[in-house]
């Protein structure tokens, strides 16, 4: 074995771009911002000083640039954590797999990945449009599983966690994966507050919401909202957060989450300027990084 993988476990496009981000090692920085929606792409990227590349596919719209002197890109992964298993693998494909050999590098890049999303609030206290990072994911998805994830996970969050809230017999065993401290100090600010977030596998019923059916789970956010773990309490819902933590810790990449709290679920306010908090964030975010 000469380590080499095959054409369909390393999937490379014929212009030799891997497979979904239709991306070449050379158009990505070390430095990404991710994003849920394709259409934010562009609302960062207005803010760089240049644009060098602009590529997409399916949901996966990238653009690299320069901000006051940093090659940044910020590339936009969709909902939900089956779309970050794709954009983690294949971000770190570019950096630490030969395209050419189809082997592992032996020197590895370590990437610094910052989520700028949206999400819910679970507490009263948390308003809209407010900033919140995640300091702790807990995925609802199941994605950790598929995955030898023992060493990267939060272990005594995650049992005190699952003895809470007793889902197994839903065949629901959240797991729980930490935020990168080192990233997540460059984002320290009296406008961020902080959090353990949930990622969840939907936005219906699995952020126990009711249009026509009926959440199966009683008092879903009630009971989220009244755990706390060493004075940390959950904070908030969204659908990409823990897979992200998750995935970077095995490849070895830093990674950390920030979002704008666009829905509050106890008093039931939805942000009436969502696109301008939004903005806020990302300007916010690019710079923090450059300072
Ligand atoms: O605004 P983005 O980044 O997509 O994030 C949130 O919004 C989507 C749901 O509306 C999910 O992806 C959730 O995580
Ligand atoms: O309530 C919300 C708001 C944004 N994104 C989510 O996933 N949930």
């Amino acid at each position: 074995m000469d380590g080499s993988m095959g054409n369909s476990e390393l999937i490379l496009n014929p212009d030799g771009s891997i497979y979904h981000l239709n991306l070449k090692p050379e158009d990505i920085a070390s430095t990404v911002i991710t994003v849920g929606d394709p259409g934010r792409v562009s609302q960062v990227s207005q803010y760089f000083d240049s644009i060098e590349l602009k590529k997409g596919k399916r949901e996966f719209i990238t653009h690299t640039g320069q901000y006051k002197g940093e090659r940044i890109t910020v590339l936009s992964t969709g909902i939900g954590t089956d779309n970050i298993d794709i954009v983690f693998n294949e971000l770190d494909a570019l950096v630490n797999i030969d395209f050419q050999s189809r082997a592992v590098k032996k020197e590895k890049i370590q990437l610094s990945i910052i989520r700028v999303g949206t999400s819910g609030a679970i507490q009263p206290d948390i308003p809209v449009d407010s900033f919140l990072l995640s300091k702790s994911g807990i995925g609802f998805d199941g994605l950790m599983h598929f995955y030898d994830s023992g060493h990267v996970r939060n272990a005594k969050l995650e049992e005190t966690l699952n003895d809470y809230l007793n889902w197994r017999k839903y065949n629901i065993v959240p797991y729980v994966v930490d935020c990168n401290e080192n990233l997540a100090s460059i984002f320290d600010s009296n406008r961020i507050r902080y959090g353990i977030t949930v990622t969840n596998s939907g936005f219906y019923g699995p952020q126990g919401r009711t249009l026509r059916l009926t959440p199966k789970l009683e008092d879903f956010n009630a009971v989220l909202e009244a755990f706390s773990h060493d004075d940390q309490r959950i904070t908030n819902h969204e659908m990409e957060t823990a897979g992200m933590y998750g995935l970077a810790k095995m490849h070895g990449h830093r990674s950390v989450s920030l979002n704008v709290i666009l829905a509050n679920r106890v008093t039931g306010e939805f942000s009436k300027r969502g696109y301008k908090a939004i903005d806020d964030l990302i300007r916010f975010t690019l710079e923090k990084l450059v300072s």
